[in-house]
């Protein structure tokens, strides 16, 4: 991997007043997994039809495959495949005829069409329900065809919106063993936007956090988690045997360790610094069984939670300000008065 194949410099939309999505710096490397998470409202839909050519930028530029988005939208066509959050297909058409449906529209061959029909619908496993109509398959069912569709025009790259959306567990881990095969396997490469969480931390090499219209993090899940990390505070769960006072007064000594509370039958125990590895050999070498031991933090919830919260407190920060400015421009101006 190393090649950037998805490019975005300082890509901006605006609806009016509404910045959807500010300043967008993106790069996107051959045969990569790229999550795009964000809550709804992000700008995740917003940049995907921009990277489409579907919505023209406001400002800066999107290229993909070192075309334009937006001037060369035939020609990115060509090269990627699309996977709407809601696939329509033609619910009278069977699932092998929408897939036909497609092949036409892009021009191949029948003999073409049937050698990658079949083949899509045997990767997707959809073989038995192939002459069905689709106005009779399930949601999963639908995504499933739905990858088919888009493989059916052999794309280098494939952009998912919310793809698991609606999803049951099955359909779900389904779905992230096609995605990881359509990376690893075939070598294409792949941007999921989602606002579900654990399913980027499984299969996405990289992802990007998307909150209100800008990008507030981007790399691997283990570097976004050593930056949580390392901004906050060591906070251990600990469950021991014998769980006693005794344990409670020893561990709270320890160096490093700047509070401990019982929540339930567990400790936690916040310190300034990792203490795991010392914490371990103090209680092994008094006789102590650790039950369980967990590092809170640094895993996607919290890396999300963070970014959020911090993301959520300057859109207020940013709001209150453009009201009390508001409330002054309204005293100054208008000789209204401040509530
Ligand atoms: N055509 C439009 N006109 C006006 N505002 C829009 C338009 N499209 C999107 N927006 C606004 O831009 C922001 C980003 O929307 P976008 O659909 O890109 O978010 P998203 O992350 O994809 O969320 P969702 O999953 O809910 O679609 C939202 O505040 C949305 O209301």
């Amino acid at each position: 991997m190393g090649e950037v194949i998805i490019q975005t410099s300082g890509l901006t939309k605006r609806y009016g007043e509404k910045i959807a999505v500010n300043q967008l710096n993106l790069s996107i490397k051959k045969g990569e997994i790229f999550g795009l998470l964000g809550p709804n409202g992000a700008g995740k839909t917003t940049t995907i039809l921009m990277l489409l050519g579907l919505t023209e930028p406001s400002a800066g530029t999107a290229t993909i495959c070192g075309m334009d988005c937006t001037r060369n939208a035939l020609g990115i066509k060509k090269i990627v495949g699309y996977l709407p959050d809601n696939p329509g297909f033609y619910q009278d058409l069977t699932g092998r005829q929408n897939l036909a449906f497609t092949g036409r529209l892009n021009g191949l061959s029948e003999e073409e069409i049937k050698k990658r029909s079949d083949e899509a619908l045997n990767r997707v496993r959809l073989e038995d329900a192939a002459d069905k109509k689709t106005g009779t398959y399930s949601k999963g069912m639908r995504q499933r065809l739905g990858i088919a569709d888009v493989l059916m025009k052999d794309p280098e790259i494939i952009i998912m919106d919310e793809p698991t959306l609606g999803l049951d567990p099955e359909g779900m881990r389904e779905l992230l063993e096609l995605m990881t095969q359509m990376s690893k396997e075939d070598g294409r490469t792949l941007l999921i936007s989602s606002h579900q969480l654990y399913q980027v931390q499984q299969i996405c090499d990289r992802v990007g956090i998307f909150v209100n219209g800008n990008l507030v993090a981007c790399g691997e899940i283990e570097d976004l988690g050593h930056q949580v990390q390392d901004s906050t505070k060591y906070s251990l769960e600990l469950q021991v045997d014998p769980c006693d006072d005794k344990v409670l007064a020893e561990i709270s000594r320890q160096p490093g360790v700047s509070s401990i509370q019982k929540e339930g039958n567990m400790f936690v125990v916040e310190s300034k610094y990792d203490i795991r590895s010392q914490l371990t050999s103090f209680l092994g070498s008094h006789e102590y069984t650790i039950q369980h031991l967990h590092q809170r933090g640094g895993d996607l919830d919290a890396i999300y939670r963070m970014y959020f919260e911090r993301a959520e407190a300057e859109a207020e920060a940013i709001a209150m300000k453009a009201t009390q400015k508001g409330k002054l421009h309204n005293r100054l101006f208008r000789g209204g008065g401040t509530k």
